[in-house]
C-alpha cells in the first residue's frame, strides 16, 4: 500500500483508450499511489490537464472525451504541454502510449528528449527501425536540456508477464542467454490450445479467431496476429536485448520471416473484410489440424531465438507438438509459455507461463511499469 502524498503525484498523460487504454483507467482510478491524470486522448480528441487549472474527475474521463469539442490530437502540442510541465514539476511527467500507432511511436524520441518518459504496450517502436530504436536506448540522438526520459515497455511482450524485467535482469547480471523459446501470441495460443481440442466437426477455426478478438486478444487488425508479424515484434524486441546476437545474424539485424496462417486473397482486407471472409478458408486450416491429430499430434505456433558461437537464429512457425509435450499439455485459453535457456539455468530452463492477452493483465504491465517511476 503506498503512503506517499499528492505532493509525490507523477503526471501521466494516457494516449489510446480502446481495450487496453479503458483497463488503465480503470486501475489508474483504483490505485493508492498519487497520479495526476495529464492528458488523455484517442485518435480523434484529446483533452489536456496540464495547465493545473482543470479539475479532471477521473471516474467521468470517457464522458468528458465524448462531449469535449476538441479536435486536436497533434503530439507536437502534447509534447510542449507535456515539456512545460516538466520543466516546472518536481515530479515526473510520463506519456503513456496504448495505441498501435507508428506515428505515436516514432514521436517518443521528441518527448524523451523534452525530459518526459515513456511507458507502452506498443510494440512498434522497439521492433521497427533501428535507428528510432537507437534513439530510445540513447546510442544516439544530441544533448537535451532537461535530463532524458526513460522508456519501459513489459507489455510488448507477454502482455503483463514479467518477461523484459526478467530478460533485463539475465543479462545485466552477467548470464549467458542461449536460447528463448516458446509461445508468444496470446491469441494463436488461445486459437490453437481452443481448435486442438476439436477434431472433425469441432469448432470452426474462424469461430475461434471471432473469439479471440471478442476477449480482447487480438490486435486492432486480427490479420497482424494471424500473418505472425505480432510474434516477429516481440521476437525482434527480445532479440534486440541480447548482447551478441545481431552481429551473429545474417546482414546484422533481425529478419523475422514468420509463417503467415493468412490467406493470400485476405492479405490485403481491412480488419472488418478480414474477419467476414475467414469462413470461407476454414476448410484448409482444418485439414492441416485433422492431420496432426491423426499423426497424434497438435499444432502450436513458436517463437525461438538462439545465441550460439559464431550462429544466430531467430524463427517464428506453426509446428506440430506430441500431445504430451508441455506446449500441449499446460496451455489454456491466451497463455504463452517462454523458456530462457541461460548458461546458470543450464540442466532446466527459467520458465515463465501466464495470460499473454487480455485488457486487464496488459494494463497491469503499463501500470507496474508507471509505478517504477516513482
Ligand atoms: N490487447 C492485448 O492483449 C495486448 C495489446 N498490446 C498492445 O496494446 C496496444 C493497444 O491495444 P488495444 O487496446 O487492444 O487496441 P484498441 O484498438 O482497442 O485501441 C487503440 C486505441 O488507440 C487509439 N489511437 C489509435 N491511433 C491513435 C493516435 N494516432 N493518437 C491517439 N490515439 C490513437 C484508438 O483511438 P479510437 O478509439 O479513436 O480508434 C484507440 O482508442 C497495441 O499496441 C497492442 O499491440 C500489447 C499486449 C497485449
Ligand atoms: N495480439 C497480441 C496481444 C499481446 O501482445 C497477442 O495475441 O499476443
Ligand atoms: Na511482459
Amino acid at each position: 500500500m503506498s503512503k506517499l502524498g499528492p505532493e509525490k503525484a507523477i503526471h501521466v498523460a494516457v494516449v489510446g483508450l480502446g481495450g487496453v487504454g479503458k483497463a488503465l483507467m480503470e486501475q489508474l482510478i483504483e490505485t493508492p499511489y498519487p497520479i495526476n491524470i495529464a492528458a488523455i486522448s484517442n485518435s480523434r480528441k484529446m483533452l489536456l490537464f496540464t495547465d493545473g487549472t482543470t479539475c479532471f474527475n477521473h471516474l467521468q474521463w470517457a464522458t468528458a472525451l465524448d462531449a469535449a469539442d476538441a479536435p486536436d490530437t497533434n503530439l507536437d502540442v502534447l509534447r510542449d504541454a507535456l515539456g512545460a510541465l516538466a520543466k516546472r514539476s518536481t515530479t515526473k511527467v510520463v506519456l503513456v502510449d496504448n495505441t498501435s500507432s507508428e506515428a505515436v511511436a516514432n514521436a517518443y524520441p521528441k518527448f524523451l528528449d523534452a525530459g518526459i518518459h515513456v511507458v507502452t504496450p506498443n510494440k512498434k517502436a522497439f521492433s521497427g527501425d533501428l535507428g528510432l530504436y537507437k534513439r530510445l536506448i540513447g546510442e544516439s540522438g544530441s544533448p537535451t536540456e532537461l535530463p532524458r526520459g526513460v522508456f519501459y515497455n513489459e507489455s510488448t511482450v507477454g502482455a503483463g508477464l514479467p518477461i523484459i524485467s526478467t530478460l533485463k535482469d539475465l543479462v545485466n547480471t552477467g548470464d549467458k542467454v542461449k536460447k528463448i523459446e516458446g509461445v508468444f501470441s496470446g491469441t494463436l495460443s488461445y486459437i490453437f490450445n481452443e481448435y486442438s481440442k476439436g477434431q472433425e466437426g469441432g469448432p470452426s477455426f474462424s469461430s475461434v479467431v471471432e473469439i479471440a478478438k471478442a476477449n480482447g486478444y487480438t490486435e486492432p487488425h486480427p490479420g497482424d496476429d494471424l500473418n505472425g508479424a505480432d510474434v516477429a515484434r516481440k521476437l525482434t524486441i527480445l532479440s534486440r536485448m541480447l548482447p551478441g546476437l545481431l552481429e551473429r545474424l545474417p546482414n546484422g539485424h533481425v529478419d523475422v520471416q514468420p509463417t503467415s496462417l493468412v490467406p493470400e486473397a485476405l492479405r490485403d482486407a481491412n480488419a472488418q473484410e478480414f474477419m467476414q471472409r475467414l469462413p470461407e478458408f476454414d476448410e484448409d486450416i482444418a485439414r492441416k489440424r485433422d492431420e496432426a491429430a491423426r499423426r497424434g499430434n497438435v499444432l502450436r505456433y513458436v517463437g525461438v531465438i538462439e545465441v550460439s558461437e559464431g550462429h544466430g537464429r531467430v524463427e517464428a512457425k506453426l509446428e506440430e507438438y506430441p500431445k504430451t509435450h508441455a506446449f500441449a499439455t499446460s496451455l489454456q485459453g491466451s497463455d504463452n509459455i517462454l523458456m530462457f535457456h541461460t548458461e546458470r539455468y543450464g540442466a532446466r530452463p527459467l520458465l515463465i507461463q501466464g495470460a499473454g492477452a487480455g485488457n486487464a493483465v496488459t494494463a497491469m504491465g503499463v501500470m507496474s511499469d508507471l509505478l517504477k517511476l516513482f
